[in-house]
């Protein structure tokens, strides 16, 4: 595995071919660098596309250099979101995929294939040092592709959200020669237009020296086009394949990086952008790395793959020396895809997997939220933070609601001891939540202090982040600070979490099989879909089963053709629009009588259970509602099983809400 970097401030655009020849950009002797000491330890920071859309500069001059003394320090970034997701960067590039394959009447003839690179072999080639720039798109050079023509008033206009321009108009104008083609310009371009002026809006915003705008800017440019391009070619052959999906997903990340890259720069750190595009190179059916199913999509990829992933961005990272590396998140395509092997939110796995590969000390993800909290704090008011949470309640969390970090991430870094810190970049003093592999320490939960909602002491905050007081923090303390900890403390569930668009499928068996012949088809009908189901009971002639109704499971259309072969095996009734309700604790195993006190306050609160399931998690009692009453469901749970009780007082503590 291998791949592909930008120094941020290497001047002439290149190809990827003659990439290996560039070279480095002299590093100003009074840029702040990584420390070079083999002792120092790395400490890995992934920043999500709203901290990278709305704090580049807070990043740039408080978060980074805080942790440059004592640490190595290397970034992870998402694609920029603006606001919120839903309107950022990636969501940005699929649509312009969709828009790409709409028919849109003529498009030009005009194509040229542009030209591949060859394949990087097998993991672990020697990465080479590229630059991205004007005409070249991931590691696809495109030069000479024709693309429908923007008008010029689409090219040049700003979003209305841009600040204005600081830039010679030669900056700002479309440096690319449009061919001029016969097609009527189609809406993918305007989205491109959209992200292109999205970053140079967010570049000229923060970026103060005028050299270092001008090249991102043209970066921009360059990436942009290179974009276009991509859709052009994909337009005319009228498909999308999911590697190619992937492929332009993964310019979301490029640009995002440069923007950083640049900005790190521009405040007096040295940076670099490593671009892992080329990580993985192509694998033979037989690759010990992967599982194949039945046809090309059907791949999964084993803990062998992420293993040798983690050692080749290790090593692609140590290449950067002393400059701070700015790692791109995304790390496709991969066999099978990345948004179908990982699905989105691919960069928090892309940070474990880094940290893994340096033995870093630490895995620091930055949002805009203080940590996990014992629910959704947009939905209940009186939610706390959590100090320290094990990775399995953690990993429970994230895949029934409260998707605060990548459920694919807790695996890969606990399996090497490593802690995750989430913390918030508009609070970077707050002590966030630590995931925590040591199942000693796990135990350790700090009481939030009543008097300050929100506010919490950590005792592992020092510890977790300097690494000599992490040693001196021996087993035997530990355990003895876990022991009067847990003696002090009331024993609650850690959180209670909601994951709604859920549709219940019942199957009741036709009775023309025996009872595992029935189970047998059901399940064999699931694989054949791949849905996966987030809850099931079952009796010897009826199985109910939870899975929620989005993407993941194709949709509405998939689901009704999976009921309708379902059909074969019993009647089918669908629920849809319900919600699962979680409560989520390592203490639960021990709290005798909490799954009465969770659903006796559903029924008190006359919420009505449509099907419950406890066992095979310990630390996980879920339910099923109807998806109206989640927000209250979520209310009352949080103040009969999560509320501290004031000293001395005894029962529920109230007022009860309904
Ligand atoms: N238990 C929880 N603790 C913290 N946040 C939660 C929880 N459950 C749901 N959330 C939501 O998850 C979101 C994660 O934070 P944020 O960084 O803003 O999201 P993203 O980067 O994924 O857009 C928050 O908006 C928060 O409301
Ligand atoms: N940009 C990708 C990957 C990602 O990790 O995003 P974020 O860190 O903003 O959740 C996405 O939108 O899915």
């Amino acid at each position: 595995m291998s791949g592909a970097s930008t120094p941020t401030s290497s001047s002439p655009p290149d190809s990827v071919d003659s990439a290996p020849d560039t070279p480095s950009p002299p590093t100003p002797p009074s840029l702040h660098q990584n420390s070079i000491d083999p002792a120092s330890k790395w400490l890995v920071q992934k920043f999500g596309g709203t901290s990278v859309g709305k704090f580049a500069a807070q990043i740039a001059e408080v978060i980074v250099p805080a942790y440059l003394d004592q640490h190595k320090v290397a970034v992870v970034c998402s694609a920029r979101s603006g606001s919120t997701k839903s309107l950022g960067t990636t969501n940005l590039l699929l649509r312009a995929a969709t828009e790409a394959l709409r028919p849109s009447g003529n498009v030009s003839s005009s194509y040229t294939p542009g030209a591949r690179t060859p394949s990087d072999g097998l993991f672990g080639r020697p990465p080479s040092r590229t630059s991205h720039s004007r005409g070249t798109f991931g590691d696809l050079k495109m030069s000479s592709v024709a693309s429908p023509s923007r008008t010029p008033s689409q090219s040049k206009s700003p979003s209305p959200s841009s600040p204005p321009s600081v830039l010679p108009s030669s900056v700002t104008s479309p440096t690319k020669q449009q061919t001029s083609a016969s097609a009527v310009p189609s809406s993918y371009n305007q989205t491109i237009d959209l992200i292109r002026s999205e970053h140079i809006g967010a570049a000229r915003f923060t970026i103060r020296d005028p050299d270092l705008l001008r090249q991102l800017v043209e970066e921009i440019e360059g990436e942009c086009e290179g974009l276009r391009s991509f859709l052009f070619a994909a337009q005319v052959i009228d498909e999308i394949s999911p590697r190619s999906r992937d492929i332009l997903v993964g310019a979301g990340e490029r640009l995002a990086c440069k923007l950083v890259a640049t900005v790190l720069r521009d405040r007096g750190i040295d940076s670099e952008v490593v671009s892992l595009e080329n990580i993985v190179p192509p694998m033979d059916d037989d690759d010990s790395a992967i599982r194949r199913g039945h046809g090309p999509d059907d791949v999964q990829l084993d803990q062998e793959f992420y293993d040798r992933l983690s050692v080749a961005v290790g090593e692609r990272v140590l290449q950067c020396g002393s400059r701070v590396p700015i790692v791109t998140g995304f790390f496709g395509p991969v066999p099978g895809s990345l948004l179908r092997q990982v699905g989105r939110g691919y960069t928090d796995l892309l940070a474990a997997l880094l940290a893994v590969g340096l033995g870093a000390s630490e895995l620091q993800i930055w949002k805009e939220v203080d940590g996990i909290f014992t629910a959704d704090p947009r939905k209940v008011l009186t939610a706390r933070l959590i100090p320290i949470i094990s990775p399995e309640e953690a990993a429970e969390l994230t895949y029934y609601g409260s998707e605060v970090v990548h459920p694919f991430t807790m695996e890969q870094v606990i399996r090497k001891n490593i802690p995750i810190r989430i913390k918030n970049v508009e609070n970077p003093r707050g002590g966030g939540t630590v995931i925590h592999p040591n199942p000693d320490l796990n135990t350790v939960r700090v009481p939030p202090t009543p008097s300050t909602p929100g506010e919490i002491i950590d005792p592992l905050q020092t510890a977790v982040t300097s690494l000599p007081a992490l040693q001196t923090l021996t087993t035997v303390a530990a355990a003895a600070l876990a022991d009067a900890s847990s003696q002090l403390m009331p024993k609650l569930p850690t959180a209670v979490t909601i994951k709604d668009r859920i549709v219940i499928l019942n199957v009741h068996s036709n009775r023309k099989t025996i009872s595992h012949g029935f189970l047998a088809r059901i399940f064999e009908t699931l694989d054949r879909f791949g849905i996966v189901v987030d809850l099931i009971s079952t009796s010897e002639v009826q199985v109910s089963m939870a899975i929620e109704n989005g993407a993941a499971s194709g949709g509405r259309r998939r689901l009704d053709r999976l009921a309708r072969e379902l059909g074969k095996s019993g009647t089918v009734t669908m629920h849809h629009d319900m919600a699962i309700l979680s409560l989520v604790g390592k203490q639960m195993k021990n709290l005798l009588g909490i799954a009465g006190r969770m659903f006796s306050t559903l029924a008190e609160g006359k919420v009505n259970i449509e099907m419950i399931s406890q066992g095979a998690s310990e630390i996980n009692i879920s339910c099923v509602i109807d998806g109206r009453d989640a927000v209250k469901a979520l209310n009352l749970i949080h103040q009969s099983c999560l509320q501290i009780r004031p000293e001395g007082a005894r029962g529920r503590v109230g007022p009860w809400l309904f």
